[in-house]
């Protein structure tokens, strides 16, 4: 696994081509974009959220290129979490969903497949996550369909990967409530939204069986519910969870000591500072 060096940032740009349907990748400006800080998040929630983080004392240690909050099912928290992990690390954050978006040209997922096909849709997946995986300092949020193929495993595996482990009863209520227009594949007609997530959800859980498992990281939403003592995994707020990336983020780092040892002081040292001086 390959690991960032640490203050030297990566400053060339990735080698970006087309896309798989043809149209060139769009997101090589957003990268240019994300270092001179325009693609941070600094005044929104996920801002909010990383100020409460280190106010909860958490020291992070991110001598990575790379954090994938990429697995977990939809609506697992990928994207909310993974913002709030790049504003703590000082890292860029990218949503895979959304590069596809911009490589083909079109508004949404959902469009994408419709007009296109989910088979469509995945190669160009695989594309835009190709082209992150040469990138340094960035925090990923991709589908939670990614796992399936196995070419995204070569790219993932650039970075560190964390599985946002979240019950399927959770994801279904909270996919009842946000609707499922921007989901296609839970996207059906249906007077019980929640029943409808839930069984769909539970086909691709059990379709997609121990892709998510290889993750560097997990992140189980059941296990810090018990630590805080209520069991309720539906009180846990992204600052909660992202708390928790970052202590098994500093625990996967601390047991690859040859991987990451000297990179990850000379990090600390620096995001320490960092923070001191906020
Ligand atoms: N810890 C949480 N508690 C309650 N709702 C959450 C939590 N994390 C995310 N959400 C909400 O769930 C929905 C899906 O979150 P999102 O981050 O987009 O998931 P993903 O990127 O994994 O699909 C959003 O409406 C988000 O606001
Ligand atoms: O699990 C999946 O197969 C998918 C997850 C979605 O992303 P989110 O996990 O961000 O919802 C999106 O890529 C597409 O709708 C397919």
């Amino acid at each position: 696994m390959e690991v960032g060096a640490s203050m030297a940032m990566q400053s060339r740009a990735p080698g970006v081509g087309a896309g798989a349907g043809g149209r060139r990748s769009a997101f090589l400006g957003r990268e240019k974009q994300a270092r001179a800080g325009s693609l941070r998040v600094g005044a929104g929630t996920a801002g909010a959220a990383a100020v409460a983080v280190r106010a909860r004392g958490t020291k992070p240690v991110a001598p990575l290129r790379c954090v994938r909050a990429s697995r977990g099912m939809m609506g697992s928290g990928k994207s909310t979490v993974g913002k709030i992990l790049a504003e703590v690390l000082g890292y860029s954050f990218f949503d895979s969903d959304k590069l596809v978006e911009q490589a083909v040209g079109m508004p949404s997922v959902a469009e994408i497949f419709k007009v296109h096909s989910e088979a469509f849709f995945r190669e160009n997946e695989s594309s835009v996550l190709r082209d992150l995986s040469s990138m340094r300092r960035l925090v990923v949020a991709t589908g939670g369909g990614a796992v399936i193929r196995p070419i995204n495993w070569n790219y993932m595996k650039k970075g560190l990967s964390v599985w946002l482990d979240v019950p399927l009863d959770a994801l279904a209520k909270r996919i009842a409530q946000v609707g499922t227009a921007s989901r296609p594949l839970l996207d059906q007609p249906s007077d019980d939204p929640y029943t409808a997530a839930f069984t769909k959800l539970s086909m691709l859980a059990e379709q997609r069986g121990d892709a998510y498992a290889n993750a560097d990281a997990r992140v189980s939403l059941e296990e810090i519910a018990a630590k805080q003592g209520h069991g309720d995994v539906s009180k846990l707020t992204p600052t909660d969870i992202a708390i928790e990336a970052l202590l098994k983020i500093g625990n996967f780092v601390a047991e690859h000591p040859k991987t990451y040892g000297q990179v990850g002081d000379l990090q600390a040292d620096s995001q320490s500072r960092r923070i001191q001086a906020l």
